[in-house]
């Protein structure tokens, strides 16, 4: 049993357990990602966020932080558009990071940073890409929609659907199928879209690894790009605002890639005891 200390926090109600792990010796296994996920034994949240030096992820940089994200049942995901602003919002109130520009490294790369002056922070997502994938999504009442592929360093597949009100009876409290099954052999996560207005959107999503959740920060990046797409797809630069359960954020498109702005919130710190025997090396190992 090894006790270690925790932060809480999340982006349009995308929430997250945070772990300071600096110098990389919690080894953190599917086992603990979902003891600490769980809402009734553990503390709760639709993912974990490791905060580890990048020198001793991938013999990065000794002086820039790595996001190391886990989706709730314990497995690996490339981005978190969410959890990295909440990320950010962790190291700066911990003096981790001094000024508000500042680079995170991810799986999907490194992604600049800005904490703006009213407490939001700006994503750059870099690349949204298309894929040119048809495929068709069915939710639990047998529903099926056609939906695009759209890869934001994570996959995704955006479905357009007729109006809020049919956006807000989508049965999604079980995994959507897709065909052809192919198509994401790594899973996908699957976003509905209703068209509000102008470059406005509402969204809900069920998130690979974790189930509906309230908000998707890569599926929001997802859903302004083909939304764009069926606007024609100009290049000129573009803004979308995407509605989600758990409130809103912005998302830029311009040459292929995005920017993603919205909140993050620190609620609470604490100290967990975690499972299992898994031994975590300690600094004198
Ligand atoms: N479930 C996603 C990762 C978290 C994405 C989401 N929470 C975000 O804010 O981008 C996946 O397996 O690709």
């Amino acid at each position: 049993m090894r006790r270690w200390s925790f932060a809480k926090g999340h982006g349009t109600e995308n929430d997250f357990v945070i772990l300071l792990d600096r110098d990389g010796v919690l080894d953190l296994g599917e086992e603990e990602v979902r003891f600490l996920c769980d809402r009734h034994a553990g503390v709760g949240g639709d993912g974990v966020l490791r905060v580890v030096l990048a020198s001793h992820v991938d013999g990065g940089d000794p002086h820039t932080w790595f996001m190391d994200y886990r989706n709730a049942d314990g497995s690996i995901a490339e981005m978190c558009g969410n959890g990295i602003r909440v990320f950010a919002r962790y190291l700066l109130d911990e003096g981790l990071v001094s000024g508000h520009e500042l680079e995170i490294a991810t799986r999907a790369g490194i992604k600049p940073i800005a904490v703006l002056p009213d407490g939001s922070v700006r994503v750059g997502m870099g690349e949204v890409r298309l894929t040119g994938e048809a495929v068709e999504v069915t939710v639990a009442d047998g529903r099926a929609y056609d939906a695009v592929g759209v890869d934001v360093g994570n996959p995704h597949a955006v479905a357009f659907v007729a109006d809020p009100a049919e956006l807000a009876a989508l049965p999604l409290w079980t995994a959507p199928s897709w065909t052809p099954a192919e198509a994401f052999p790594a899973g996908v996560n699957a976003e509905f879209v209703a068209v509000l207005g102008e470059r406005h959107v509402a969204m809900r999503v069920y998130e690979r690894g974790s189930g509906e959740t309230r908000s998707c920060g890569t599926g929001t990046v997802a859903v302004a790009a083909a939304t764009h797409a069926r606007l024609g797809g100009s290049s000129e630069p573009a803004q979308y605002r995407v509605d989600v359960p758990g409130g809103s954020v912005e998302v830029e498109l311009g040459e292929g890639q995005a920017w993603l702005t919205g909140p993050a919130v620190i609620v609470a710190h604490g100290e967990v005891a975690l499972p299992g025997g898994r031994r975590h090396r300690t600094l004198e190992d």
